[in-house]
């Protein structure tokens, strides 16, 4: 998708808004909701607690509603992943990102990094969800590697690539290096979601013309509204 970065409209629907911090309240939880309907974000993103409380909200505005799985860790097992993923569906959820097991491929268990990823988009393509796979570049050394994540992950059938969860270790700020990284790698349906620290219009604008097509960022009314959003929101 081609943003046309003068048009706002076009910008909040490459935004996906987070908050996934837990001591988000009920009350928070529906402001952000209210505030996606508002900006005419692509989606909310929030805790798996939240989805379905997100979903009666959202019923009918067209905001869909994303969460994660097995975040911010990778630590769960596959059957476990799996099963949460299940519950998560019948939550209601319209999409999930996801950390690959970043130690699994740092460590040579190519085979096994590469199954975790089959299985959580089969089972999830099967429930008609779109996956995101958050390749945690904080804890991958070397271009090699990163390049290696961006392949299974791709080869996999995910549908989105994206650098960072925003929390993973050194992995807070995007970079355009890593987004042409992860573009370069992939090829459409498959497309680079990017996140961390994107608190700026300008920001954006230079990590979509790196590749980028969607944006996950606590700052999403900030960007819209030509602020700044808080560079510690996280
Ligand atoms: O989308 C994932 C991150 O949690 C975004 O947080 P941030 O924009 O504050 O870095």
């Amino acid at each position: 998708m081609t943003v046309d970065f003068t048009d706002s409209k076009q910008v909040a629907q490459a935004i996906q808004y987070t908050n996934v911090n837990p001591d988000l309240t009920r009350a928070d939880l529906v402001r952000h909701v209210e505030t996606c309907v508002e900006y005419g974000f692509d989606a909310a993103m929030i805790a798996p607690y939240w989805v379905s409380l997100a979903k009666d909200v959202l019923a009918g505005t067209g905001v869909r509603v994303a969460s994660t799985l097995n975040f911010p860790m990778a630590n769960d097992t596959l059957k476990m992943r799996l099963a949460a993923l299940r519950a998560l569906v019948a939550e209601g959820v319209d999409e999930f990102d996801f950390p690959p097991h970043p130690g699994l491929l740092i460590g040579g268990d190519e085979e096994l990094y590469a199954r975790d990823v089959t299985e959580i988009v089969s089972v999830a393509h099967a429930e008609g969800v779109k996956v995101k796979a958050m390749l945690e570049f904080g804890f991958l050394d070397t271009d090699e590697l990163k390049v290696r994540a961006t392949r299974i992950a791709y080869e996999a059938g995910v549908d989105w690539v994206k650098q960072s969860s925003g929390w993973g270790k050194g992995g807070l700020a995007a970079t355009e290096h890593d987004v042409r990284l992860l573009a370069e790698n992939i090829e459409p349906p498959c497309r680079v979601k990017v996140s961390g620290k994107v608190n700026t219009l300008e920001k954006m604008r230079s990590l979509f013309e790196a590749g980028a097509e969607l944006v996950g960022t606590s700052s999403g009314p900030a960007i819209v509204d030509g602020l700044v959003g808080d560079p510690d929101a996280y």
